[in-house]
């Protein structure tokens, strides 16, 4: 038995590839370097040499750092963030940008590669203290956090400034303000942060995204405000894509983040192809079934999708994202991504961390041991436990509360002995569920201090309010205990800050195991279902008594991957892939044919005398192929049918005297029939091995003693595959049997495809003389050798005779959808072999029946002149049971040179009078591509009119062809 994958191999041509050459670097081979050049030339290759060459870089600048910064760091101000202070001013580089000859070009000044974040939020929110000018405060949450550490490359950032500047004065003046701190703000009015950012982002995908839900109040009008928001949402998206371009430097990468700018790749890579651009989600993407509920899910899906890498905390997230693009929209997922049209969008996981040093720098400074020195004697005696959040219902903040009323009541003993510190910061206070949450937590709050609280203390100290950075960096240091009760966080930044500044504590972490930081510190944390209230609490219990050798051992597996999964490693990991997909994509795109061009290939027709079109059927005469066919119906989907645009210039080709028209299909006999019975043409059915010209009787082209004892068993293992898989079916034809899954879940189809596969590849049938061969949503089986290429000689030989030809063919044109294996077909009319003819596949111990099957085996090694005068004679025919089969007939029709002119071919495609064109498979042997069967109806029309033409021109008559 062999196999063959629907996926071809690419070649990667090194020669584009950024100079990353040991020479250059001066770095020396590694084992990494895994081939002799030392150019890598896998993905995971590049990327391993791309982090050796940080890692080294990071040793130089480190040194240099280390030099130049040690006395002068101050971690809670915007000094803290090196980027945030560049001399250069955004005015300086946009004058820069425009100087000469109105062209943008790269500061030269600065090596690092420039990185446009794009978030929602600038960094800093603006306050305004008069008519032209303004107070910024650096913003709070865990994105902010994350990118603040970001220092490898010359950033811009572009953002919402969180405020409405209606005025040009206003507007001018912060511009101002913000270039100081490389930040170019985003305007958006009253109306559309009120429609966009509270109504969409955070009212609609945010609790999504949470496995929340969608509002469910008053149905109707929130139907009717979520089109309004939706508008709005894309045009913010608009909008942010316009300061981009504004802003764009051909070679930036333009990084976009989260949720609020799902339509932002879309919008970038509209405006400009080549654009890098990399999305990044930094909540959880939640599964399929509950991303189907959105209404606008495929748009948003699509938008991301025009990114060249999607990035998410998990891989949870990633398998999620990927999981929605093939249920909802029918894409094909790989383990690399998502796949559409050959064009690949790379998804993968990148957890994000936090600029650790400046947390654990930061516990040495006086202000800080101030602070630690007076919470220690506040809380003397008592255990600390902290909570910080902001106020949002994702949080578990009333879940983590009413845990630590159960650990009070049920253990009376600590009652006076722990205090609960929840921070919990305002956030989203115009959304109104944010305002009923505050109400919320402050009546438990209350509850639970009137309850267990003395005339001296109270058991909660709950604040709602932030507290700066200092204060935070010390109340993590004298906490014993942090409680992370998430009901679902992207990451959770605060459970890493609190570890890093833990080296003399070893305090315990509770954390959700909804909490994406779950997957990186639950070895070391103590992971609870925030919903499981006595779980919680015991768990409260377990962290209070925990000996200090056990708190030790938790907290360094921790500390690890704390301060070795930073903020500076996520963006340069994330940029680095970016930058390596884009070379990806270059490769593949290399290994795509050209379109092909039509007006030559209608030309060069035009110029010919004795033409042969080979056409396929499915997905090329027939509607583009949809690959969910959800809706309408299915039934009749399956049965493909001409596209009726095609009749009219197909049955025009027809009556060409000058040209042959073969449809060369997988299909059987009864289908071919049905759809070109009435036109005047060959159809060769099964991939060949059925032969008929419209007007005679079918032929067989089968060898005569074609193996065929293996189709009962396969026959048996398909049905049991059928029965198992809903909308899956098979087809039983004369020379191959075909199980499909087209309409099938997707995930459950490629699973029941990997058990078919495994069964045929290693099960009782093993040994049986037969291929299988993989669609994309479908597997063959088919006797060995059967392929279009192997059929092509018989069926020239036939046709050739048939028609007695006097002179040679000289244009083909051979179109079709056809999968891997039968691409044999379009090398059959090459000049020349490649000099690389693709490997074998995997070949079976059972020798292959060698009947007419081996005339293409010995006919593949000589040249195309040699393969055509060749022809042997015509297998044995087979009586077919259903259709009437002429042996006779076919019997006599044994072409060779001879049945030309002494001395010439069979074919004389001089020049390139060859057009070998695959239809929307992007990865094929064939010279051209069309895009879909459309781009087959424009072809086919202009060689019908370009015929037409020539008639009216040369008053040649028509004849039956
Ligand atoms: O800007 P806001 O609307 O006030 O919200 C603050 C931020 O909240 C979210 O943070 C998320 O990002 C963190 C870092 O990746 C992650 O640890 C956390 O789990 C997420 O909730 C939101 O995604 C940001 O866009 C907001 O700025
Ligand atoms: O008073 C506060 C409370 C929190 N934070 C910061 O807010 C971020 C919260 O990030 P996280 O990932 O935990 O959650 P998010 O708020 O982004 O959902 C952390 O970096 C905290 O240091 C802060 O600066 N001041």
């Amino acid at each position: 038995m062999s196999i063959s994958s629907p996926d071809t191999c690419i070649s990667h041509n090194n020669n584009n590839l950024p100079n990353l050459s040991n020479k250059s670097n001066g770095m020396r081979g590694n084992k990494y370097n895994c081939n002799n050049s030392g150019t890598p030339r896998t993905r995971l290759e590049r990327l391993l040499r791309e982090r050796e060459l940080r890692k080294f870089n990071k040793s130089l600048n480190d040194g240099e750092t280390e030099l130049s910064n040690n006395d002068s760091f101050s971690p809670d101000s915007f000094e803290a963030f090196s980027w945030f202070n560049d001399e250069e001013s955004l005015e300086t580089i946009s004058a820069n940008r425009c100087s000469t000859d109105g062209c943008e070009r790269q500061d030269s000044r600065t090596s690092r590669e420039r990185l446009l974040v794009v978030a929602n939020r600038l960094p800093v929110s603006a306050v305004r203290r008069g008519v032209d000018s303004w107070h910024l405060e650096i913003s709070v949450g865990g994105l902010v956090s994350a990118l603040l550490g970001v220092k490898e490359f010359e950033t811009r950032w572009i953002g919402w400034a969180g405020v409405n500047v209606p005025d040009e004065i206003g507007q001018r003046a912060l511009i101002k303000a913000l270039a100081e701190k490389r930040c170019i703000p985003v305007f958006l009015d009253e109306e559309i942060v009120h429609q966009y950012y509270n109504g969409y982002c955070n009212n609609i995908l945010w609790p999504l995204f949470h496995y929340l839900g969608l509002p469910q109040e008053d149905r109707l009008a929130t139907t009717r405000s979520f089109q309004s928001q939706f508008d709005a949402y894309k045009k913010a998206n608009q909008m942010f894509a316009e300061v981009v371009k504004e802003h764009y430097v051909e070679g930036d990468v333009v990084w976009c983040h989260d949720y609020h700018l799902m339509f932002l790749p879309k919008c970038l890579k509209e405006r400009n192809r080549k654009m890098k651009v990399g999305w990044f989600l930094h909540t959880p993407f939640p599964s399929s079934e509950i991303h189907r509920t959105l209404p606008s899910r495929s748009e948003l899906l699509r938008s991301v999708l025009a990114a060249d890498l999607v990035g998410f905390h998990t891989y949870d997230y990633a398998r999620h994202f990927v999981s929605a693009c093939t249920r909802i929209l029918g894409l094909e997922g790989t383990p690399e991504g998502v796949e559409d049209q050959g064009r690949l969008t790379r998804v993968a996981a990148f957890p994000i961390g936090i600029d650790s040093d400046r947390f654990i720098r930061a516990l040495e400074l006086p202000q800080v041991q101030d602070h630690m020195k007076e919470l220690k004697e506040r809380f003397a005696g008592r255990k600390v436990m902290l909570g910080v959040d902001r106020l949002d219902m994702i949080k578990g903040i009333p879940q983590k509360i009413l845990a630590f009323e159960k650990f009070l009541e049920e253990n009376p003993n600590w009652r006076d002995k722990v205090v609960l510190l929840q921070i919990a910061v305002p956030t989203r206070t115009d959304v109104p569920e944010y305002q009923k949450l505050t109400s919320q937590v402050h009546e438990i709050v209350g509850r639970i201090n009137g309850r267990f609280g003395t005339l001296t203390a109270v058991p909660i100290h709950h604040l709602d309010r932030s507290l700066d950075f200092h204060a935070l960096c010390a109340l993590y240091a004298v906490t014993d205990v942090a409680l992370v009760t998430s009901l679902r966080d992207g990451m959770n930044l605060v459970s890493y800050e609190f570890v890093a500044c833990q080296a003399s504590k070893k305090g315990v972490l509770i954390l959700s195991e909804f909490a994406g930081a779950a997957q990186s510190l639950g070895a070391g944390a103590i992971l609870v279902n925030p919903w499981n209230v006595t779980e919680v609490a015991s768990s409260i219990g377990y962290a209070l008594n925990m000996p200090a050798d056990e708190r030790e051992k938790r907290h360094h597996h921790n500390f690890v991957h704390v301060t070795t999964h930073t903020s500076q490693e996520w963006a340069a990991t994330f940029v680095s892939e970016l930058n390596d997909t884009i070379v990806e994509a270059q490769l593949r795109t290399r290994q795509i044919p050209p379109p092909l061009p039509i007006e030559v290939a209608v030309d060069r027709y035009a110029k010919s005398n004795n033409r042969l079109l080979i056409l396929g059927f499915n997905a090329t005469l027939t509607e583009p192929v949809d690959t969910l066919g959800r809706k309408g119906s299915q039934i009749k989907e399956m049965e493909p049918k001409l596209r009726p645009d095609l009749q009219e210039p197909l049955r025009k080709l027809c009556d060409d005297p000058k040209t042959t028209i073969v449809v060369l299909s997988g299909s059987d006999r009864s289908v071919l029939d049905d759809n070109f019975g009435d036109y005047s043409m060959w159809l060769a059915a099964e991939n060949g091995m059925f032969l008929r010209a419209t007007k005679g009787d079918w032929m067989t082209t089968m060898p005569e003693n074609l193996n065929m004892e293996w189709v009962d068993s396969v026959k048996h293992v398909f049905e049991y595959f059928t029965e198992r898989t809903p909308r899956s079916h098979f087809e039983l034809r004369e020379t191959s049997l075909i199980w499909n899954y087209k309409y099938a879940d997707v995930e459950f189809g490629r699973l029941q495809a990997r058990d078919l596969l495994q069964h045929l590849w290693t099960g009782p049938i093993s040994n049986a003389s037969l291929d299988v061969v993989q669609g994309s949503r479908s597997i063959e089986v088919r006797s060995v050798g059967v392929t279009k290429g192997a059929a092509i000689d018989r069926i020239l030989g036939e046709i050739v005779h048939n028609k007695g030809m006097k002179e040679p063919i000289d244009y083909v044109l051979c179109i079709g959808h056809f999968l891997a294996k039968d691409e044999d077909i379009y090398t059959f009319f090459e000049p020349e072999l490649p000099s690389e003819v693709p490997a074998p596949v995997r070949s079976h111990v059972t020798p292959p029946v060698r009947t007419s099957v081996s005339k293409l085996s010995t006919s593949r090694s000589l040249s195309r002149e040699d393969r055509l005068k060749k022809h042997r004679p015509m297998p044995t025919i087979e009586r077919s049971k259903s259709y009437h089969v002429n042996t006779d007939v076919f019997q006599s029709r044994v072409v060779d040179r001879m049945s030309l002119q002494e001395g010439s071919s069979v074919l004389d495609l001089q020049g390139d009078n060859y057009f070998s064109c695959s239809v929307a498979r992007k990865r094929s042997n064939a010279r051209y591509l069309l895009r879909s069967s459309d781009d087959v109806v424009k072809l086919l029309t202009e060689l019908t009119n370009s015929w037409i033409d020539s008639m009216n021109t040369d008053g040649s008559t028509m004849e039956g062809n």
